[in-house]
């Protein structure tokens, strides 16, 4: 399989970070790679994309935030930072852009925005609105503008003015359109306007340890400087092993965090043990809220409501899918709630370019994958999505022997090996992740070109979040899907996808029904699952001899380190005999 030895030679990756905002992105500039240097229309996209003050209105603005703070500083150190936030936003006249229900309405339109509720109030056209409308925090904005945030995307644009009216919310928006920042912002806002309070104020519940840390990080930038009162800041959590520890042992007052960000097992276990005072809780967020009302996670979830029974607790539910099993839960639980959705609920993101590939049997899929990589689409960074750890790591086996520059992630990992691996493909230095559903969702790696789904995700759900992890923050990526003789059930969900993101699809897909009952039951069961073939294309024989040359490599590591050790120890007895 020397044709993957394509990949390893020729492109480079600067390694300098993905973030195409800050202008660093994927450097494909020399060798063989050059081909891919990106076209004047997409380096005009680009520009557009680093364009972030196209309202030259809010720069000086910005600016003039700015000077008057250092100016402020010099003269009144001693002045109540509150006060200050106040004075401030009066002082400075802005002009909100949605000032009535047509604008709302027209702006709505843009975005293909549906908001059923009673009393919905007016979403906000631009974080300017927030500070007519809301007295917004100058701080907060200061964050918001350095992080290189100037304007709120669609699902902001309803949900911040939502939070901030103290509504219940169900948000459905497609991936990479900004929901994190949607549900952070007003939080962090209301508890600036709680600020008399002590104790813990808000709870984000997310399904993994990697979301949730990544939800802590976007976090700790947004309320970085923020103070509640002249000596105490905002203090944000995340709730890991060891913090837990320290709140089990009152090492940690159980008031000192003002926000907490948890994976709900976690949470259960210092809630049941009394660690935490929940006396003040005034909102809680459910990311991926369908996952965390699915089956695997339903009696965590309701476990942590119970646990949580202030009065008058706010709750947001967010999500890229929100099946209607989910929307009854929510109804169930929140008071008069409002139901937001952008775009169509069972889409993807139409910034995705979908592909299907017949395989016909599990040696066909290898067989794609290196055609990809001679058709020139296998640009990294990719990710490689397969239904289990054996897969997984079947796959990575194979890649590797290739010499492909590819690491795996799933469950058998340890949290530290999957941090390293996940920093490693940020920074450029790893260009194809292998993964199981783990990272399906939530997970933010901006420059993600291609998401191949190697076998074919169960449900449609599951099918939009993996290849969410492209086309993010307004960047277009593409998505391919290899299936098989044995996947002509699990397809069809699939086409639905397609067809609802306006994807093109061929005339025989055009044609395919929805799932009957009983194929959805035969789907659930797995059937393909158990049929699968082992992963490779090598010959038995030549798997054999790769088995033995790994044996002789292991066996040839073990005796290098007996030998190593002996030497050690008879130094030592040599050391303590003179
Ligand atoms: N207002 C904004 N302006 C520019 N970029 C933004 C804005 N809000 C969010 N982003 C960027 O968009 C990207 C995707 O955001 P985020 O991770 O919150 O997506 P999401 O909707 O939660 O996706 P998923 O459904 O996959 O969890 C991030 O890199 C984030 O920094």
């Amino acid at each position: 399989m020397d044709i993957f030895r394509v990949l390893t030679r020729g492109a480079a990756i600067n390694k300098k970070g993905d973030d195409i905002r800050k202008g660093n992105s994927v450097d494909y500039s020399k060798g063989d790679a050059n081909k891919d240097k990106p076209s004047e229309r997409e380096e005009h996209q680009m520009t557009k994309e680093l364009d972030f003050f196209r309202n030259k209105k809010i720069v000086l603005k910005v600016e003039d935030i700015k000077k008057r703070e250092s100016e402020e500083q010099d003269d009144e150190e001693d002045k109540d930072e509150n006060d200050e936030n106040t004075r401030e936003t009066e002082e400075i006249i802005y002009n909100p852009k949605i000032t009535n229900k047509e604008e709302a309405s027209t702006l709505r339109k843009s975005y293909k925005g549906n908001i059923t509720g009673d009393d919905v109030p007016l979403p906000i056209g631009s974080f300017e609105d927030l500070i007519t409308r809301f007295s917004f925090d100058k701080r907060l904005l200061n964050n918001l503008i350095e992080s290189h945030f100037t304007e709120p995307t669609p699902i902001q644009c309803e949900s911040i003015p939502m939070t901030l009216k103290n509504r219940d919310i169900l948000a459905c928006a497609p991936t990479g359109s900004g929901k994190t920042l949607a549900f952070l912002i007003p939080l962090l806002q209301q508890i600036i306007n709680d600020r008399q309070t002590v104790g813990l104020k808000g709870l984000i519940i997310s399904p993994t340890k990697e979301l949730a840390n990544q939800i802590f990080i976007e976090c700790i930038k947004l309320s970085n400087r923020i103070f509640l009162d002249k000596k105490r800041p905002l203090q944000v959590a995340l709730l890991s092993k060891s913090l837990s520890m320290k709140l089990k042992n009152k090492i940690i007052n159980d008031k000192k965090y003002d926000l907490i960000i948890s994976t709900p097992l976690r949470l259960i276990d210092v809630m049941k043990a009394e660690a935490l005072d929940l006396s003040n809780l005034k909102n809680i967020i459910f990311d991926e809220a369908d996952k965390l009302f699915d089956k695997t996670f339903i009696e965590q979830s309701d476990a942590i409501l119970g646990l949580c029974n202030t009065r008058n607790l706010r709750k947001s539910m967010f999500s890229a899918t929100i099946p209607s099993s989910v929307e009854e839960i929510a109804n169930s639980i929140m008071l008069d709630p409002i139901r937001i959705i952008i775009g169509h609920k069972e889409a993807a993101n139409a910034n995705i370019e979908q592909k299907l590939v017949y395989c016909g049997n599990e040696e066909g899929k290898l067989i794609a994958i290196r055609q990809l990589v001679q058709e020139g689409e296998f640009k990294p960074p990719i990710i490689i999505f397969l239904e289990s750890i054996t897969r997984a790591k079947a796959l990575y086996h194979e890649l590797m022997y290739d010499r492909m520059n590819v690491d795996v992630i799933h469950a058998e990992r340890t949290p530290t090996q999957r941090a390293k691996i996940i920093e490693r493909f940020k920074s450029g230095e790893l260009w194809c992740l292998i993964c199981t559903d783990v990272l399906a969702r939530g997970i933010d790696f901006k420059g993600v070109n291609l998401v191949i789904n190697y076998d074919v995700p169960r449900t449609a759900q599951a099918y939009v979040h993996r290849i969410g992890r492209t086309g993010r923050g307004g960047r277009s990526g593409k998505a391919v899907t290899l299936y098989t003789e044995l996947d002509s059930l699990a397809v069809k969900p699939i086409i639905n996808v397609m067809k609802q993101s306006g994807s093109e699809v061929a005339e025989w897909m055009e044609k395919i029904s929805k799932l009957t009952k009983k194929e959805k039951k035969q789907l659930k069961r797995g059937k393909a699952k158990d049929e699968r073939k082992q992963i490779s294309t090598v010959p038995k024989l030549d798997r054999l001899k790769r088995a033995r040359k790994q044996e002789m490599i292991e066996g040839s590591k073990r005796r290098k380190y007996k030998e190593d050790h002996k030497k050690v120890e008879s130094r030592e007895q040599d050391a303590e005999a003179n």
